[in-house]
């Protein structure tokens, strides 16, 4: 058998039965009450867009990883209703701190009153605005350099190179750079022309990010086949 036939062996999700029979048996289970309530309250108002929620697979996945680090400061860039937000506030000691960023304030304050049920807003200060100002006043005026453990990057996809520089200098040393979305929706694979319209930028930007990680020396990457793809970067340096 060829080298590839053996790799592709390798990858369990064969069919959507499997990722239903994980999401039925280990995760919906164990998701927290507040977590199932915001994400069936999104999916109501929101419909197809509560797509942007991060799955409940991926929230777990991501609330191990905080409490593994040990993480008590982290930075989220793209909130939404707040799915990744609660998952990261409810992971995060008392005295934790995030720093939330999105300029679509209404989707915020739609998932906060599940927030605030979950007795986690007070570790939570937002910013209702564009990631890039927030992230650069946080470096030239805050003096915030180095002193995040985690940040999890789910926002505009154009920028995401952008925010990875700011990012190596915002989070600590041995910290983690979460960035999701990563293969979007599988159309990182697939041909240009294929794409539905709406997809193409954001697929080349997806690309161009997943190419230039790779070669970034600066970090550990670990591409991981969750949700829509999530690449977690260790700063090295
Ligand atoms: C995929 S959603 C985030 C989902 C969220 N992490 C969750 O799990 O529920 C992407 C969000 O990025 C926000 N966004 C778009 N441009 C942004 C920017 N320049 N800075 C910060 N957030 C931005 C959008 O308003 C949107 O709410």
């Amino acid at each position: 058998m060829a080298e590839e036939g053996k790799q592709e062996q390798k990858i369990i999700l064969k069919s959507p039965a499997l990722l239903k029979y994980i999401l039925d048996t280990s995760c919906y289970p164990r998701e927290h009450e507040q977590l199932k309530q915001l994400r069936e309250a999104t999916v109501e108002k929101y419909k197809y867009w509560s797509i942007m929620n991060v799955p409940v697979d991926e929230g777990l996945l991501i609330s191990m990883l905080l409490k593994i680090m040990n993480a008590k400061k982290t930075l989220e860039l793209g909130v939404f209703t707040g799915y990744s937000l609660l998952t990261t506030a409810l992971a995060l000691p008392h005295d934790g701190k995030i720093i939330a960023i999105d300029p679509d304030n209404e989707a915020y304050e739609f998932g906060l009153p599940f927030i605030r049920k979950a007795g986690v807003d007070h570790k939570i200060n937002f910013f209702h605005t564009d990631a890039l100002s927030v992230l650069n006043d946080l470096i030239t005026n805050g003096k915030e350099e180095g002193s995040f453990d985690y940040a999890f990057v789910d926002a505009n996809k154009d920028n995401y190179i952008e925010y990875h520089e700011l990012m190596l200098k915002l989070v600590k040393v041995g910290g983690i750079i979460a960035y999701d979305n990563t293969l979007l929706f599988g159309s990182v694979t697939e041909p240009e022309e294929t794409v539905e319209e709406t997809l193409r930028l954001p697929r080349k930007h997806t690309r161009d990010l997943n190419s230039f990680l790779a070669t970034d020396s600066r970090i550990e990457l670990a591409h991981v086949t969750t949700g829509d793809g999530l690449a977690l970067c260790r700063r090295l340096e």
